[in-house]
């Protein structure tokens, strides 16, 4: 039977750690070139998506790095290669440049064979993102639309995309379920990107943010002098939204009152303005998002079961960001190029403590809280790369209301507590392990458990 292990290439001219290396991947199939002509040559054969490369090969006595002539041809040869180097002797300066020269990430010497491991992991795992995202993009147009803006390289992510995509250009209602910064909003315009109204308007408004008194005249707009107040004619955003998509965030929010005025458009899809008296026809698409439970609010007789029916044709459940294996590591990348771009060029990287925070950290504010955090982190950060302090993930704030029981509570002080121990350890696994007083596969395990590798 073939070998259907992904393909990791290593150049590496250290016979004894050549060794370690090939006892410690048994996940890949492994390629290992001692010297340049070696790893061009099995770049060439075998087009493994993943290479790590020592920047100090051949060993160079004039410090002139050969490493960089390698990376260059090697990424001439196949673009799309994750290459991870290695930074010897100290120099991380020179791993940085690489990084800026196309290097996906880079490693420090002596080799932690864990740490490193977890590089080669998520090294791979955006390949696979990248190729399925050049895919989807190739195959359908349309699918790009969403997929496109959506970083994400999660299963659960990815089926939601798929969804919006599939929903996208039929004619049913949508509503998006998912607490505060997952993304609905993002999803719902890229629902109406790929949807056949996308020449039209997309407009959003989020119910919970305005107050119940105002609330009618922004949906449904105002005639001249229907109110103190109202000095000309305005209309409101299902208006505005004409031929197009409106997302109405925190629908629960919509008092009884006005859910039938809702109803009503959805039905008969007319609308009348606050003091007018005609009729008037509108045609635009609503896509609704909420993070409560709707349900228990019919029964309560907070929400009409009848309006829900019209608004949930097709409900999308988007997972909470810490459900989200390596997605942190990944936005937090997208983030630091953007904002370094503008705020603050010489950051160029995340160092290894940094993935660890962000990997066990548990989000409670999602890909927002992600986005504030990066964009504080790359305006505070001193040198290349963002480190765990830079990121400032404080543990009491988020112990505060949240825990709800016994269960979540240990989860948030396990994770706390390998957190700082990998943190200290500066990423080693068996020492972070002798620090918190248990073995290493049972680290591993915990790792695994609380999904805190990348
Ligand atoms: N998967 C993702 N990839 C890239 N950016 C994302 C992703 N998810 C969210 N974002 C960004 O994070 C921020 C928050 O997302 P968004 O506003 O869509 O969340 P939301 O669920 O609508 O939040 P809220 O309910 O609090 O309004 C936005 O800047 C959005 O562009």
């Amino acid at each position: 039977m073939s070998d259907t292990r992904p393909k990791l290439l290593i150049v590496e001219d250290d016979p004894g750690l050549q060794r370690q290396l090939r006892w410690a991947y048994e996940d890949y199939q492994l390629f290992i070139a001692g010297d340049r002509d070696e790893a061009i040559e099995m770049l060439r054969a075998e087009a493994p998506d993943v290479v790590t490369l020592d920047l100090g090969l051949p060993p160079d006595p004039d410090g002139t790095s050969e490493g960089f002539a390698t990376l260059a041809e090697m990424l001439r040869i196949k673009p799309d290669i994750k290459v991870i180097v290695a930074s010897g002797h100290g120099a991380r300066e020179s791993a940085l440049d690489a990084i800026a020269g196309g290097a996906y990430d880079f490693y420090q010497k002596p080799v932690d064979i864990d740490e490193l491991g977890l590089i080669v992991r998520r090294a791979f795992h955006v390949h696979a993102l990248e190729r399925e995202n050049v895919r989807l993009a190739e195959t359908a147009p349309e699918d790009g639309r969403v997929l496109g803006r959506l970083i994400t390289g999660a299963p659960e992510m990815l089926k939601v995309a798929r969804t919006i995509e599939r929903v996208a250009s039929a004619n049913v209602s949508v509503l998006l379920l998912g607490a505060s910064g997952t993304g609905k909003e993002l999803l719902a315009q890229g629902l109406h990107d790929a949807s056949p109204r996308r020449d039209g308007a997309f407009v959003a408004i989020n119910c919970a943010a305005i107050p119940e008194t105002l609330l009618e005249s922004e949906l449904f707009g105002h005639e001249k002098g229907a109110f103190t107040g109202a000095i000309k004619m305005t209309p409101g955003k299902i208006e505005q939204a004409q031929g197009g998509t409106l997302f109405l965030d925190e629908v629960g929010d919509i008092p009884l009152a006005l859910q039938v005025k809702l109803l009503r458009f959805l039905q008969e899809r007319v609308i009348e303005r606050i003091g007018g008296r005609q009729p008037i026809s509108v045609d635009t698409r609503i896509v609704c998002a909420t993070h409560q439970d709707l349900d228990a609010m019919i029964v309560a007789g907070n929400f009409r079961e009848d309006l829900y029916y019209r608004l949930a044709e097709i409900s999308v459940r988007i997972p909470m960001l810490k459900d989200r294996p390596g997605d942190p590591a990944l936005l937090a990348r997208h983030f630091l190029t953007r904002f370094a771009r503008d705020m603050n060029p010489q950051v160029k990287g995340l160092a290894p403590d940094a993935l660890v925070a962000l990997d066990s950290w548990t989000w409670p504010g999602n890909v927002r809280e992600l986005e504030n955090r990066m964009k504080r982190a790359v305006i505070m950060a001193d040198g290349k790369l963002i480190t765990a302090a830079d990121l400032d993930l404080d543990d009491e704030r988020a112990d505060g209301g949240d825990v709800v029981n016994l269960k979540a509570a240990r989860e948030m002080a396990d994770r706390r507590a390998i957190r700082r121990a990998i943190a200290r350890t500066d990423g080693n696994i068996s020492g972070a392990a002798k620090i918190l007083g248990i073995s290493r596969p049972t680290l591993y395990d915990l790792l695994k458990q609380y999904q805190m590798q990348g």
